[in-house]
């Protein structure tokens, strides 16, 4: 199918909109961003999923004059087709993005078409979600002169804010896939106004309407895979194909722990598309032979749980899933948190029965209080059903992408919020694990009225816990960290000494704690010049220490530590930078 473009003055879907260059600007901005948002969902459902992409293109009378979305990966981007359709209107007229284009593969052809087209400006609805994609088109249409301005960074308002989310929304899996390591999963059930997914016999064909059932065939042909349990592979014997006539059909995963499975199955029939049976390591190994026989695809777990088939079908490069499986692997999947989105389809039937199986099982909850609210919740009456849907996990916003975005910024104004990477150090065995204060560079530092060798910035920041403290006990413990055998050593001796004897550790050490951590790492750095140009290599790069439990000097788990040993290295960075610079100028002069 060939993708969809249209032209100014020949195609039914010529918007005007006021453009005035005041109050109506955010509003016409808002109002194109949303169009371009819908237009690059239209091939969802036609090929297999992809990052969607649309541009519309508007002159600067407020009229469209070309749009374009992207069909599927490989082919002409959005951009590229707008341009194209909107000929001679492109020059000075604004383009909206709902995201910045990847230009993947060294391929520049959507920023291309743009800058040749003559473009004077373009709204980007969200930077591309992923790392090494980010910001990248962007810098390169600033640098042919295009204004580039984007939702929620140059310019905002609520109008703009509620287009943003739509940009969100339409590449959810996208961005969640680039913010957790699994895709985007749709909980899908159909129930009895009485909330049972079946009789109490297991028979539930059929519970929703044909319309409902036509709108599901659309949910598997807009996700990579529909997943069901064990359970309902030997009850309902489904088919899970997409079948309302066209586009793209998903993988389908049956989880199975047991492998009790009938050998003859409707998913064991591969021929139009294909079937991965996911189960527990040694689980039925004639069995499995059996399913290799009919080409469906075994994968084995040690630990068969939805979070770790998940994390798989991530690294296998699935962007969404549609769980369509009863309430025993839902309740399953919803505990280990990777349901984001949950679409209920509500038949006006009551079926009763006090064993019939309801859409969600156990999930270990005593009091209402502690229900899951959905959020952004919908309703739309299909036929005779309702559909409510709503998410159980918002979709990730991408600002900011940096732990302690504020702060990093003030230390270091190298570091771009928005377009950063983030360099994680923790290990000494890691790439920059020479950045952790146990890499072994002894340091020379003042003590006292005379310098001392420490073996390792930790030894000296463990020991100066104790310096100064009239006690004897003090004086042992200094010594019994400074001739710590390892770091390791050090840090255990500091640490419990503290907790065991508060009265040991000197009284201004909160005060102190962090000016003593900045000394060591300047001598480290300074005194290893190969340590000082790999800090210096990473410039531009937020510097986090991956600790995952020490919630102050490193960056805890989810970003939530303060990260003050990445942000002192940085601060270092940043003071080697000024120096060179300096010292480039005073070479420059002498010159
Ligand atoms: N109306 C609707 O929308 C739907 C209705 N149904 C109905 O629901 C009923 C089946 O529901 P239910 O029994 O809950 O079936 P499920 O689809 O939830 O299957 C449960 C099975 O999933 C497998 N499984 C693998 N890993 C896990 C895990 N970590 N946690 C839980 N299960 C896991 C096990 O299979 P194994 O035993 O093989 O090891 C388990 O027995 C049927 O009557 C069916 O008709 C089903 C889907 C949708
Ligand atoms: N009963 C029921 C559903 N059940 C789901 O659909 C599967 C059957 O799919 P297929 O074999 O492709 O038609 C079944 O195993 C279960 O996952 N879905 C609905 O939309 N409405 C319904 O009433």
């Amino acid at each position: 199918m060939a993708p969809l473009s249209f032209r100014l003055f020949s195609s039914p879907l010529i918007c005007r909109a006021t453009l005035d260059n005041g109050r109506n600007h955010h509003a016409t901005d808002a109002s194109f961003i949303r169009r371009a948002a819908d237009l690059s969902e239209m091939s969802a459902g036609l090929t297999s999923p992809h990052p969607n992409f649309g541009c519309v293109i508007a002159t600067p009378s407020g009229k469209v004059a070309g749009e374009g979305y992207l069909y599927a990966q490989g082919t002409k981007p959005a951009e590229a087709l707008a341009v194209e359709a909107a000929g001679e209107f492109c020059r000075g007229s604004t383009a909206y993005l709902n995201m910045e284009p990847g230009d993947c593969h060294g391929d520049h052809t959507a920023v291309s078409a743009l800058v040749q087209a003559g473009v004077g400006r373009v709204v980007v609805g969200i930077r591309h979600p992923l790392q090494h994609l980010r910001g990248s088109a962007i810098r390169e249409m600033r640098s042919h002169g295009i204004e580039v301005n984007v939702l929620g960074e140059d310019v905002q308002s609520k109008v703009l804010e509620d287009a943003r989310k739509c940009c969100l929304l339409v590449n959810a899996p996208l961005i969640h896939r680039a913010c957790s390591r699994v895709p985007f999963s749709l909980l899908k059930y159909a129930m009895t106004l009485d909330g049972k997914i079946a009789a109490s016999s297991g028979h539930a064909a059929w519970i929703s309407s044909k319309l409902s059932r036509t709108r599901v065939f659309e949910l598997r042909g807009r996700s990579d895979a529909v997943i069901v349990g064990g359970n309902t592979v030997r009850q309902d014997d489904p088919r899970l194909t997409a079948r309302h006539g066209q586009g793209h059909t998903p993988t389908r995963i049956v989880m199975s722990q047991s492998l009790d499975l009938p050998e003859k199955a409707n998913l064991w029939d591969v021929s139009e598309v294909s079937t991965i049976v996911a189960t527990q390591r040694g689980a039925r190994k004639s069995y499995q032979k059996f399913l290799a026989s009919k080409g469906v695809e075994v994968v084995e777990f040690d630990m068969l749980n939805p979070r770790e088939v998940m994390e798989y079908f991530h690294l296998r490069g699935y962007l969404s899933i549609l769980w369509e499986c009863g309430g025993t692997l839902a309740a399953s999947a919803i505990a280990s948190g990777v349901i984001h989105k949950v679409v209920a389809f509500i038949a006006p039937k009551i079926i009763g029965g006090s064993k019939a199986p309801s859409p969600v099982g156990e999930l270990g909850m005593v009091e209402m209080t502690q229900a899951l609210n959905l959020i952004d919740v919908c309703y739309e009456q299909v036929g005779p059903d309702m559909l409510v849907s709503g998410f159980l996990q918002p979709v990730p916003d991408l600002l900011p992408v940096i732990p302690s975005e504020d702060a990093t910024f003030e230390i270091d104004p190298s570091v771009n919020p928005f377009e950063s990477s983030i360099i994680f150090f923790y290990k000494t065995w890691d790439l920059y694990g020479s950045f952790s204060n146990f890499s072994p560079h002894p340091i020379r530092m003042p003590f006292g009225d005379d310098y001392r060798t420490w073996s390792s910035v930790e030894h000296y920041y463990q020991a100066n816990k104790f310096v100064g403290v009239e006690n004897p006990l003090a004086h042992d413990c200094v010594e019994k960290i400074r001739t710590a055998k390892s770091p390791e050593e050090a840090a255990l001796v500091g640490r419990s000494k503290q907790r065991q004897q508060p009265e040991l550790v000197r009284s201004d050490w909160e005060d102190v704690k962090i000016e003593v951590m900045y000394m060591a790492l300047k001598c480290k750095f300074s005194t290893y010049p190969h340590l000082k140009t790999m800090l210096l290599s990473t410039a531009g790069s937020v510097l986090v220490e991956a600790s995952p439990h020490d919630l102050f000097w490193g960056g805890g788990r989810e970003g939530e530590g303060l990260n003050y040993l990445g942000r002192l290295l940085m601060q270092l960075r940043s003071e080697y930078l000024g120096e060179s610079s300096v010292s480039a100028e005073n070479t420059s002069l002498a010159v």
